[in-house]
């Protein structure tokens, strides 16, 4: 008999309690035009109340309707009706070697990434579909996964009942460990690997030690930063904003956790070579993904055709190690002593939360976030200029954290960057079982150890979701109607209206990026009435091409 599964009623939940009208059990495979169902394998009644507790899957002829009204385990009750409709995933992996080649082809040179994929959403008609992401051959073994462009169909890469997470940082390839030491990072951990929830909360132990230092550290270092950003354009330079941002939050984050500043001179400094070392660190760990401002063709064959070995920047990450065990020491006694963790690992763990999960979003972030406020021209800088200064003047202590809370747009402003220009565009997952997932008008068979791909780009202007997605709206996620869009905010690896925890895979970053977010466009438009941009900008280039022109300070224009 051949098994045909339509949908899971209530895919949040193993168990869907349905009082169905209408449940038959087919024995054999029903007519297309069959209104009859098949129920779930494990489907039983009670016989009292007529209530079926269906766990697993219902099992449904094409068309097949079954209108019930369905208690999810959540206890949230809505009633449903589900039109059963399996199809076939549509995509192609073209023939071996060629097909590879020819995508890698389509990505790094003749689409780029995001007509790649828009590409062949439109082929299929579908925005899910089979296709071979990067990295690609010759170095990198084979990538055929399942691409999810929709909202619905992205909510399985945080089910990690149905997917496993391990080493599905960037996809199919995971970096040497020799890169980290011999360990394998947080990141790279399923969540239902002990050490996932020890190094997970100990990073949240670090946030919550170190919150009171947060404002302090990040004021000084937007401080030192736009100093010398006016410095520049005092003498009628263009401040390419991308590279100061590198300096200005790597040393936010490392006085903050550290307490050191990186610069400092000592023994283990790492003087100003804090940024390179890390770009260099990072772009040859992830050559086979990363966007390095080489020429192309160099980025090419340089990066993209094999892995690069650990040996070329050794030296550089035996810097970065030394400073972190020399200094950071009460991050790693907390790491030792609150949570048992090795000081090795601790310390390598600690490397890459800040250098890679903190750093790299944050410096892709805030060039986006001036990239479209300067977008947003007066009109909006005027508004956000004076939500923070009535905001601030009102607790009169400043920007504290109670004043960037009571700033309704600035929050809404810094969700909407990360709607529309999440840094992080790619998250991977891979079934632990067959699964079905279902897109916004079919459900779909995906098979044990299938990679699931998503790419936020897409999923983020879902037009099911969003009105005019497309369009930088700084009031979207404001007030009733924009707290009800939270659920549809995917930046963090979750739905941005739950938390981080350490079970799960969400961003342990989460609350911080939206805060020191916040404080930093609420520090712009404390110093400054406006400022102005370069054009032509863009965040979508390598490196993102933001260039100050003009800031006018209160009273003070400055060109
Ligand atoms: C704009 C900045 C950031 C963005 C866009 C971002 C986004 C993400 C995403 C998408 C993931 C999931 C990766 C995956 O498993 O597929 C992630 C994981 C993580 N992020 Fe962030 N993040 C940012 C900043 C930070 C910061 C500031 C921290 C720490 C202070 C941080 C710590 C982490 C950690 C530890 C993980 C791994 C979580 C786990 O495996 O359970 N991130 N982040
Ligand atoms: C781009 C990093 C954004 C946020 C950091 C976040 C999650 C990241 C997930 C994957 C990024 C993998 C690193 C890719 C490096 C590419 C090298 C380059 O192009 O510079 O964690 O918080």
């Amino acid at each position: 008999m051949e098994l045909i599964l339509a949908t899971t009623l209530n895919p949040f939940s193993t168990e869907t309690r349905c009082t169905a009208t209408k449940l038959k059990i087919c024995r054999s495979r029903p007519t297309a035009a069959a209104t009859s169902c098949w129920q779930g394998l494990n489907a039983f009644s009670s016989s009292k109340t007529g209530l079926w507790v269906l766990s697993g899957r219902w099992i449904a002829a094409p068309g097949c309707v079954i209108k019930c009204s369905v208690f999810s385990s959540e206890s949230s009750s809505f009633s449903t009706s589900q039109s059963a409709s399996l199809r076939e995933i549509p995509g192609s992996y073209g023939l071996p070697v060629f097909g590879p080649l020819k995508d890698r082809l389509d990505f790094f040179w003749f689409q780029g990434e995001n007509q790649f994929y828009k590409a062949r959403m439109d082929k299929y008609e579908s925005t899910v579909f089979r296709v071979n992401f990067p990295p690609f051959p010759p170095g990198f073994p084979y990538s055929r996964g399942v691409a999810l462009l929709d909202q619905k169909s992205y909510g399985v890469l945080y089910d990690t009942s149905k997917v496993q997470k391990e080493d599905m940082f960037t996809g199919s390839f995971a970096p040497s460990k020799d890169f980290t030491g011999g360990y394998r990072m947080l990141a790279a951990l399923d969540p239902s690997h002990e050490k996932h929830t020890i190094l997970k909360s100990m990073l949240f132990e670090l946030l919550k030690v170190n919150r009171t230092r947060t404002i302090f550290e990040f004021s000084k270092a937007f401080a030192e930063t736009f100093d010398a950003v006016e410095r520049q354009i005092s003498q009628g330079k263009q401040v390419d904003f991308y590279s100061s941002t590198q300096k200005f939050v790597l040393d936010f984050l490392i006085r903050t956790i550290v307490h050191r500043d990186p610069a400092k001179p000592g023994h283990a400094s790492l003087a100003n070579d804090g940024p390179s070392l890390f770009q260099t660190w990072i772009g040859v760990q992830y050559g086979g993904i990363a966007q390095s401002g080489l020429p192309h063709i160099v980025e090419e064959f340089a990066l993209h055709n094999f892995p690069l070995p650990f040996f070329l920047v050794k030296g550089m990450y035996g810097r970065i190690y030394k400073f972190f065990r020399t200094y950071a020491t009460e991050a790693i006694a907390v790491a030792s002593s609150k949570f048992g963790l090795d000081r090795e690992e601790a310390t390598h763990n600690l490397i890459f939360i800040l250098g890679v999960n903190a750093w790299l979003g944050l410096i892709r972030l805030f060039p986006a976030i001036i990239y479209h406020v300067a977008n947003g021209g007066s009109e909006l800088q005027g508004r956000l200029r004076a939500e923070v200064r009535s905001s601030a003047s009102s607790t009169r202590a400043g920007l504290t954290a109670e004043a960037i809370a009571s700033m309704p747009l600035i929050r809404s402003t810094v969700l909407e960057v990360l709607r529309l220009s999440a840094p992080a565009k790619y998250q991977y997952a891979r079934a632990k079982t067959d699964l079905i997932i279902e897109s916004h008008d079919a459900a779909y068979m995906i098979k044990k150890g299938e990679l699931l791909g998503g790419c936020l780009h897409f999923a983020s202007r879902d037009p099911a979701v969003f009105d005019d997605p497309e369009t930088f709206v700084a009031d979207r996620f404001m007030g009733e109607k924009g707290k009800k869009l939270l659920p549809n905010l995917l930046w963090s690896n979750g739905y941005n209206h739950q938390p981080a925890t350490a079970v799960n895979k969400q961003c342990g970053g989460k609350d911080l990026v939206e805060h020191i977010s916040c404080l930093f466009l609420a520090e712009l438009f404390t110093r400054y009435d406006s400022f102005q941009i370069a054009e032509p900008a863009s965040i979508y280039s390598y490196p993102p091409r933001i260039k100050f022109t003009s800031m006018q300070k209160k009273g003070r224009f400055i060109a």
